[in-house]
């Protein structure tokens, strides 16, 4: 179902991508909980192909083996229990990223994660057999393999780029999904991100997702509480499927969101059309609707967005976007956090975008925390960066308001505020913005959130002067290293 089940004031998920288990336990303690994100989206947790060419890629968690055997590069099942409670007890939730679609592909080969043998070829792994798969009896097309995306059944029911396509159909695999997601449930996990939805029925998702036990009381969750689901469809205008189907069993992930703003921040859109953001751009209804700039896929230039996808490598518009996402009142928030890799562009394709996460010989490294809090080791923390974690913390303060006072000059510097409890300008502007604005503040002295932040009863960034009239003289050059100013009811001296 739709409603997150967040401990009370917090309302961002982060992808923590390919993170060890330990250090997400770590992070939920040290970081996460202190700074008020609401959850983590994390890697499958289940046992997944050894991949060896290319060398152990990111994708090798989207080919399962076996949903009994919780070992993953991530870490091991007790590994995993533990972090799960150390974060639920810092009051941040964990979704887990479940493959419920298919197991690995037909041409890998034998072991997993776990140790355990399996055989793609022959469609045998530990729990599942052949008959467990559909064939041309349902997949209709000569090679087996998904050919047309115009055809729902196709999508289906057939291979995924060769990955062997579960019969979701079948009583045994609806009861052996659900006794995988039951048993993450009992784990205290407060919900699951489906990955590719779109290539399973509606009517079987619904099948296993009726099958599962409310959240567990001892784990913090209310009586009576679902998991929050939301599913992996990437939508195309061209192809017939729609997110629509899967509204009945939870949120879906908008891919609209990221390529209509990676389009405006990147100049292609002027900002000013932002004053109707949301549904007013064809997007999925507010509670329907799981949001986010980029995910793991788009974020290496493939996936539902396609070129204008901003990532962690245009950092001044990533930010930009990132502020003018968290500030917003649409959808419910998805912070990417992800691993550097060295891109290898040739011909518009980066070669290198199968590169998994940080290792030494396959084993992912731990991440380390620099001095001054950014990561080490290849990782990169995007929700450890300031003018991330201050707007998360914006969001959180502004809970509950709406958006107001909308303002812009007709192109691209806006400004606009929530409810009596926020307000931000951003000059996307090739000329400083220097206006009077009305901040729908009260008067007072208020820390920018970007530059800086409120520390010890004084602001280490810019400060801006509301007078009784809440409005404030907001001068933003284009020139500055993020034309944003953000302030709000908490960072009032
Ligand atoms: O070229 C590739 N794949 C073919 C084009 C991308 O198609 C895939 C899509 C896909 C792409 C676009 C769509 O519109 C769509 O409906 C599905 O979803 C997947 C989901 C999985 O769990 C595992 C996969 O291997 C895929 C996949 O290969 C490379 C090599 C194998 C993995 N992979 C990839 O590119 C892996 C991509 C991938 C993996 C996990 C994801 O959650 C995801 O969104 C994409």
């Amino acid at each position: 179902q739709w409603d997150p089940n967040f401990a009370p004031g917090r309302n961002s998920i982060v992808h923590l991508f390919e993170w060890r288990w330990d250090d997400i336990a770590e992070e939920c303690e040290r970081f996460l909980g202190p700074m008020g994100y609401a959850g983590v989206q994390t890697s499958p947790v289940n046992e997944n192909a050894v991949i060896n060419n290319p060398y152990r890629p990111w994708y090798e968690r989207y080919q399962p083996v076996s949903y009994n055997v919780l070992t993953t590069r991530s870490g091991n099942e007790q590994q995993f229990t533990s972090m799960v409670r150390r974060c639920n007890a810092a009051g941040v939730r964990i979704y887990v990223d479940v493959v419920i679609n298919h197991m690995t592909g037909g041409g890998t080969c034998c072991t997993g994660t776990g140790g355990s043998s399996f055989n793609g070829g022959t469609k045998e792994y530990p729990e599942y057999s052949a008959r467990d798969f559909n064939g041309p009896e349902s997949c209709p097309s000569s090679s087996g393999g998904i050919e047309n995306y115009n055809d729902p059944i196709q999508v289906r029911n057939c291979e995924l780029s060769g990955l062997r396509d579960l019969a979701a159909g079948s009583d045994y695999v609806r009861t052996h999904i659900a006794e995988f997601l039951n048993k993450l449930i009992s784990l205290g996990v407060a919900g699951f991100r489906v990955d590719a939805a779109k290539h399973m029925w509606p009517g079987d998702m619904k099948a296993v997702l009726d099958r599962l036990t409310n959240l567990p009381t001892e784990h913090g969750f209310s009586a009576g509480a679902r998991p929050l689901i939301y599913q992996e469809v990437i939508e195309s205008d061209s192809e017939p499927i729609k997110g629509t189907e899967y509204f009945g069993m939870g949120r879906v992930t908008e891919f609209k969101y990221g390529r209509f703003l990676g389009e405006a921040f990147r100049g292609k859109n002027m900002l000013k059309y932002l004053v109707n953001w949301g549904t007013g751009w064809g997007m999925y209804p507010d509670t329907n609707s799981l949001v986010f700039i980029d995910n793991h896929d788009n974020q290496r230039g493939h996936g539902g967005g396609g070129a204008d996808i901003l990532t962690f490598r245009v950092s001044r518009m990533y930010k930009m976007a990132t502020a003018f996402m968290l500030a917003h009142p649409y959808g419910l928030t998805r912070v990417m956090s992800s691993y550097n890799w060295e891109q290898n562009w040739d011909g518009g394709v980066d070669r290198n975008d199968w590169i998994g996460p940080p290792n030494e010989n396959g084993n992912t490294l731990p991440v380390t925390i620099n001095p001054d809090l950014t990561c080490g080791n290849g990782w990169i923390c995007e929700h450890r960066w300031r003018q991330i974690y201050n707007m998360n913390r914006f969001r959180n303060v502004v809970s509950g308001t709406t958006l107001n006072d909308w303002w812009d000059n007709g192109s691209n510097q806006i400004a606009f505020c929530r409810g009596d409890k926020g307000f931000i300008a951003i000059n996307g502007d090739d000329s400083p913005l220097n206006a009077s604005l009305q901040t729908c503040l009260s008067a007072g002295t208020y820390c920018d959130v970007i530059t800086g932040s409120k520390e010890n009863g004084a602001c280490t960034g810019l400060s801006v002067t509301v007078g009784s009239d809440g409005k404030a003289q907001i001068s933003l050059t284009n020139v500055t290293e993020d034309p944003v100013i953000a302030i709000h009811a908490e960072s009032k001296l």
